[in-house]
């Protein structure tokens, strides 16, 4: 059991889908200098801990209300990490984010912490968010969504309207935008993008199509989003699948049973909180009401934690050829995590070193190789100089990553479109007010077009 007064990171995978993400964000925290324990709310494999959630098991009033919105099931699964109060602070990072250098300096903020979403900047995105566990807080953010629901039926609205000062009350709680910068935005400002778009903390490819909804040819480097051609767009997947890549192959080419799968689920969260707790002071909806932040204290500690979780693995995986799986999947600083059981049967690959420990605990990873392959972070050497902040191996990668995220919206930005394609964007309403679209830009049209 850990003290009080450590933090996490924590994240959230309800299934084998989004664990392909958590996996790979665990790894990109590890890659950072972690500092913190590495939590997941469902399915571990490198992570610290893993504290099994269960929703219908929960109080009946939140069975209730399941009844009438299913949709909120991920909504009130994520906020089960307020139950998280063996940490004093946390920051929670949703599985389709990417971290791309060392983020501790969120936990200098308080709760609560979010960046502006970029579809509604007055609201804040509830994919990266700093938070203070506290059973009180999570009983109320419960109650709140009973009485209240959420506008969006899921838990950014709900976040949005329990937490509903954070636009306005304090500018510490805003987090920069590069703390959570949506992959399919990026090109909607592209001068602030070439600007700020090298300094990116973490990455998030929020909406339907994430990076493991694309294949990757490791041969030609190229990445085909499913059931689809290549095109431009896909190149922000093209950087980063590589690092999916690893972790999807070893799930498509295990044999039943021997998939990253849970044989033996610890018992459910008994933190989930139960019965109908005194409604929140302040939860009529109005502006001016701080029930967000005054929930202060009610730390106690976690009862109830799963009993250790067996994982079978597959460990016969083939990675892309002359692709450094360390390099894609290193893992430098594991630290030895919560019980794990791992598949004795068959050898133990190199490249999962830290996942093949069997029975007990993982041993510290194999001292694992953190050097970039040429290959998959190529762009490296056409960085421009000042961006070339560090020469040490993560923080190459860490910068070839951001740089290379920046060079891809400077390409996608150059790409000549034909006029259907032109007026099929018009239509869809993706116009590039700072670009070929500017005002000026369509004046000189008209003025060359009634000469
Ligand atoms: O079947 C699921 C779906 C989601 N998640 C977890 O919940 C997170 C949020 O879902 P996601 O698909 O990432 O949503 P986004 O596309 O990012 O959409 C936005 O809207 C969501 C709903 O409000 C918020 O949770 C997100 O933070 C916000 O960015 C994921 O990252 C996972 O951690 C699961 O574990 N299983
Ligand atoms: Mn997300």
């Amino acid at each position: 059991m850990l003290g009080r007064g450590e933090e996490a990171f924590v994240t959230l995978a309800t299934n084998d889908i989004y664990c392909q993400g958590a996996l790979v964000l665990g790894q990109s925290l590890r890659r950072h200098r972690l500092t913190r324990k590495l939590v997941v709310l469902i399915t571990p494999q490198v992570f610290d801990e893993m504290i099994e959630v269960n929703l219908i098991d929960s109080a009946d009033y939140i069975h209730l209300a399941f009844l009438k919105r299913p949709e909120l099931g991920v909504t009130l699964t994520k906020l089960h990490c307020w139950t998280l109060t063996h940490y004093n602070k946390c920051v929670f990072l949703d599985a389709d984010t990417l971290v791309l250098s060392n983020v501790d300096e969120l936990f200098d903020r308080g709760e609560f912490s979010a960046a502006p979403d970029p579809g509604w900047p007055d609201c804040f995105n509830s994919g990266v968010f700093v938070f203070q566990p506290s059973l009180h807080t999570h009983k109320l953010l419960l109650q709140h969504a009973v009485e209240h629901g959420s506008f969006d039926r899921a838990d950014q609205g709900l976040l949005n309207s329990f937490f509903r000062n954070w636009s306005t009350a304090d500018i510490r709680k805003h987090l920069p935008f590069i703390y959570n910068l949506s992959s399919n935005t990026m090109y909607t400002y592209s001068p602030a993008f070439k600007q700020f778009g090298s300094s990116a903390k973490v990455v998030h490819f929020l909406g339907s199509t994430k990076p493991w909804n694309y294949k990757y040819n490791p041969q030609s480097g190229s990445v085909l989003e499913q059931g689809s051609a290549p095109s431009s767009q896909h190149q922000v997947a093209n950087n980063v699948l590589p690092l999916y890549q690893s972790i999807q192959g070893r799930e498509a080419l295990a044999a039943p049973g021997h998939t990253l799968c849970l044989s033996d689920v610890g018992a459910p969260c008994a933190d989930s909180v139960s019965g109908a707790g005194e409604p929140c002071a302040n939860s009529a909806p109005s502006p001016s009401m701080p029930c967000a932040n005054s929930t202060p204290g009610s730390n106690q500690p976690a009862q109830g934690l799963p009993e250790p979780t067996h994982l079978i693995v597959d460990e016969t995986l083939s990675l892309p050829e002359g692709r450094s799986s360390e390099a894609m999947i290193g893992c430098p600083e594991i630290e030895t995590p919560a019980v794990i059981t791992c598949d004795p049967l068959s050898q133990p690959s190199p490249q999962l070193a830290g996942f093949t420990k069997t029975e007990t605990t993982l041993q510290p990873a194999n001292k694992v190789e953190s050097v970039p392959s040429e290959e998959t972070f190529q762009l490296s050497q056409e960085l421009p100089a000042e961006v070339v902040r560090d020469t040490s191996p993560q923080d190459a990668l860490e910068v070839d990553l951001a740089v290379s995220v920046s060079q891809i919206s400077i390409e996608e930005k150059v790409k000549e479109l034909s006029p259907e394609e032109e007026r099929r964007k018009w239509e869809e309403g993706r116009i590039d007010y700072m670009g070929k679209d500017a005002f000026a830009r369509i004046q000189e049209k008209l003025d060359r077009f009634l000469q």
